[in-house]
């Protein structure tokens, strides 16, 4: 329309934003949407009002199914950059060439929880990437444990439904600890090494920028010559492995649900882009025969002492999707989603997988086309001749949809060498249904990672399998996971049976009792030859041994009141926000606080709606009118008693530490001494220490945790 058609209709406001008319899904501008159509202003509504129906049609049907598995999840866009070449391993395009990026899309989830439940769930997290190649799309499909519950995926129903709330009343969500999951998982010893992982810190992260990843099945990397490497793919977060402890998942699932969401929502949304090494660990095919695992069992890592570890790559997460539905929750992710230069092994779980993620999209977005969306397409042509099938979007032009064919002269033509060609494995045998011996050993890993946790760690599995199964009912259950863990480590056993008020039998006896129950209830995957790996090393394992030399993106609060002594805010926040920390200033009530100079400071948070839970270490500055009236409001106390019973790092200065030894940090008697003792408590009395107080809070912030507070226990979290 040219300016001079309009009428002085077309004058109508355009909102403050000089806003695009709103129109109906046929592009017709609504004169009115605030007015259903009526017969008279009382009167009933009518059937024509197309722009009323269309628009209720519409919300009618906006809701899909949610994923069967995985349908918690967050997402973010970024790129893959290549930092050594694998040019020798893989004909695979975007491995090749140092420097090269390529775009990614990734998606981090919980397993067993529903699409609003909480992100703090005790769970496996996935780690899902989608690789825009320049040959197509390559999905990772991994978690951030590098081992699987079952060997095959003829079981991944079961041990979903074990896991996934109770059939007759669902309950509980998004949790493991209730009756089927344990009953499940104790008649499937194969499950036991994942039960250690899971049950360890792992499985409640800190943030999700500060997980591992894993493609957790082998694949192959092909290369020029045809010979196959088999392959584990690694990400290594640049911030540190990272976790809460339980306390603090629990309640931070009750006072903000969705705290990794917004973590990494809002890193992105301030430019601190996560970020990830990618690493390889390859065995040469022919090779694989000489180690204690078989390369296809997916509830086995490869120790790094026998296979290294090589970086090769990194991932940046650099841009929040623009609409979470259209994006986040409609990417179809499958792990048979390769480029030529990549192949699969013959892992019976991934064997599985290949069939079980193409399948299930079908019926979540609805049609044989979702690879159309623009989250899904890729980068590079789409040109076959598929066809038709709800909602098509794209229009192929010719009468031609076959080959071979002469009237579209040949046209599209297979791409012979230049395409994907399967690996020729050699392949023979009789149909079966067996497992190979070689997947027997279902505890020597188990004990393996139990070895190589430090102390805390070990106490801190003790803990969740104790929790786990003390929320189990059925006793027979519990007793069965007991004689389980005996097979791992009998002090494991022990510290668990001890807090569930069972006994631990000897392993043989435990043993027998359990091969009567596996056989009573028909499992056929009985545990095998156990494996040697008394002289092995795996350091890898533990979380104890992560980066702990920065402070970039800890969020720290800053307890204050009226009569603060600003100045020694400033020298501490000026310190924290130079590594690269934020800093909430959290104070009684969102009021501006006075200063002791006679400046204001504007708090971020309350006390009412803060919690220690939300921050990684808290500071108290000095100034006696602030420590005076902090050391009146329980909730100030409650904040820093919460924080060191969660080992974070504690600082005071001035008549800052007054606020600490009236929280029940130290006994009552315990005297400014006996705090500075403790484990990552950092302080001074004197005001102008500050800047020598920041330097050893920045220390004991990148450490992040201080698990050898013993006094924790006396002080109620
Ligand atoms: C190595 C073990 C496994 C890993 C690492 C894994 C990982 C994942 C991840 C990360 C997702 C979420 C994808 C997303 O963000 O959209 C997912 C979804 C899913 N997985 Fe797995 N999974 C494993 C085993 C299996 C097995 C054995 C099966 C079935 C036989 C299976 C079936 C599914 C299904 C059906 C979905 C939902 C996909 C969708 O609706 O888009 N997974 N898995």
């Amino acid at each position: 329309m040219s300016t001079d058609d309009r009428n002085e209709k077309d004058e109508a406001p355009r909102g403050p934003g000089n806003c695009p008319d709103l129109t109906t899904n046929q592009g017709v501008a609504v004169g009115d949407d605030n007015n259903s159509l009526r017969g008279g202003p009382r009167g009933p509504t009518l059937l024509e009002d197309f722009i009323l129906r269309e628009k209720i049609t519409h919300f009618d049907h906006e809701r899909i199914p949610e994923r069967v598995v995985h349908a918690r999840g967050e997402g973010a866009h970024g790129y893959f950059e290549v930092t050594q070449s694998l040019k020798k391993f893989t004909t695979a395009k975007f491995l090749r060439k140092v420097g090269q990026k390529t775009k990614v899309f990734v998606r981090f989830s919980t397993v067993a929880g529903s699409r609003g439940s909480t992100d703090l769930a005790r769970d496996v997290r996935g780690f899902a990437v989608k690789f825009y190649t320049e040959d197509g799309i390559f999905d990772l499909v991994g978690n951030n444990i590098p081992v699987f519950f079952i060997q095959d995926a003829i079981k991944f129903p079961d041990i979903i439904h074990a896991v996934k709330p109770e059939q007759h009343n669902e309950i509980p969500q998004a949790a493991s600890a209730h009756d089927t999951f344990w009953d499940f998982v104790s008649l499937t010893p194969e499950s036991t090494h994942m039960l250690m992982w899971v049950m360890s810190d792992r499985a409640i992260p800190r943030s999700l920028r500060m997980i591992e990843g894993f493609g957790v099945n082998t694949f192959r990397l092909i290369d020029e010559d045809g010979k196959a490497h088999f392959v584990k793919f690694h990400w290594k977060p640049k911030l540190g492995l990272h976790s809460v402890v339980w306390d603090e998942a629990q309640k931070i699932s009750g006072k903000n649900p969705d705290y990794h969401r917004l973590d990494l929502w809002q890193a992105i949304e301030r430019g601190q882009y996560p970020e990830w090494d990618f690493a390889i660990q390859t065995i040469p095919e022919g090779e694989e025969g000489q180690f204690p695992f078989d390369v296809l069992d997916p509830t086995k890592v490869w120790p790094e002492q026998l296979v290294p570890l090589q970086k090769v790559g990194r991932l940046v997460l650099d841009r929040n999707p623009d609409n979470f539905f259209a994006e986040t929750e409609q990417v179809a992710f499958c792990p048979s989603h390769l480029v030529p230069g990549i192949d699969f092994s013959e892992d019976p779980l991934l064997q599985g997988r290949l069939f079980s993620y193409l399948d299930t999209q079908l019926s979540r977005l609805g049609s044989p086309n979702f690879h159309e969306l623009p989250i899904n397409r890729p980068e590079n042509a789409i040109v076959n001749n598929q066809r038709e099938g709800h909602m098509r979007h794209m229009i192929n032009k010719g009468p031609v949809a076959y080959s071979p064919n002469s009237l579209a002269k040949g046209c599209p033509f297979h791409a012979g060498a230049r395409g994907f060609n399967t690996f020729p494995e050699k392949v023979e045998g009789k149909k079966v249904r067996e497992r190979s011996p070689r997947f027997g050993d279902h505890f020597g890993q188990a004990e393996l990672f139990w070895r190589n946790q430090s102390d805390a760690e070990k106490q801190h599995i003790v803990d969740a399998f104790s929790f786990e199964l003390s929320m189990v009912d059925t006793v027979a259950i519990r007793k069965r996971m007991i004689d389980l863990l005996t097979q791992v480590d009998v002090q494991l056993a022990e510290r668990v049976a001890k807090n569930l008020g069972l006994t631990v039998d000897d392993p043989a006896s435990a043993m027998k009792r359990l091969k009567a129950e596996w056989a009573k209830y028909g499992v056929t995957s009985p545990p095998g030859l156990r494996q040697d790996y008394a002289n092995i090393k795996a350091p890898e394992l533990s979380m104890a041994h992560t980066v702990k030399d920065t402070i970039q993106t800890r969020q720290i609060a800053v307890l204050v009141a009226d009569g603060v002594d600003g100045a020694q805010v400033d020298a501490i926040k000026a310190a924290l926000t130079a590594g690269g920390a934020l800093v909430e200033v959290v104070a009684p009530s969102m009021a501006p606080v006075k200063r002791s100079d006679g400046k204001q400071l504007a708090p971020q948070k309350s006390l009412k709606t803060a919690a220690s839970v939300f921050y990684d270490a808290v500071y108290v500055p000095g100034g006696a009118d602030s420590a005076a009236a902090l050391k009146k409001e329980g909730l100030a106390l409650h904040f820093v008693a919460e924080a060191f019973a969660h080992y974070k790092p504690l600082a005071a200065t001035g008549e800052g530490l007054d606020l600490l030894l009236a929280s029940g940090i130290v006994p009552p008697g315990g005297t400014e001494n006996d705090l500075l003792k403790e484990p990552g408590v950092v302080g001074s009395r004197k005001p102008a220490d500050a800047q020598q107080v920041a330097q050893q809070f920045v220390k004991a912030i990148a450490a992040h945790r201080f698990f050898d507070r013993k006094s924790v226990e006396r002080v109620p979290a």
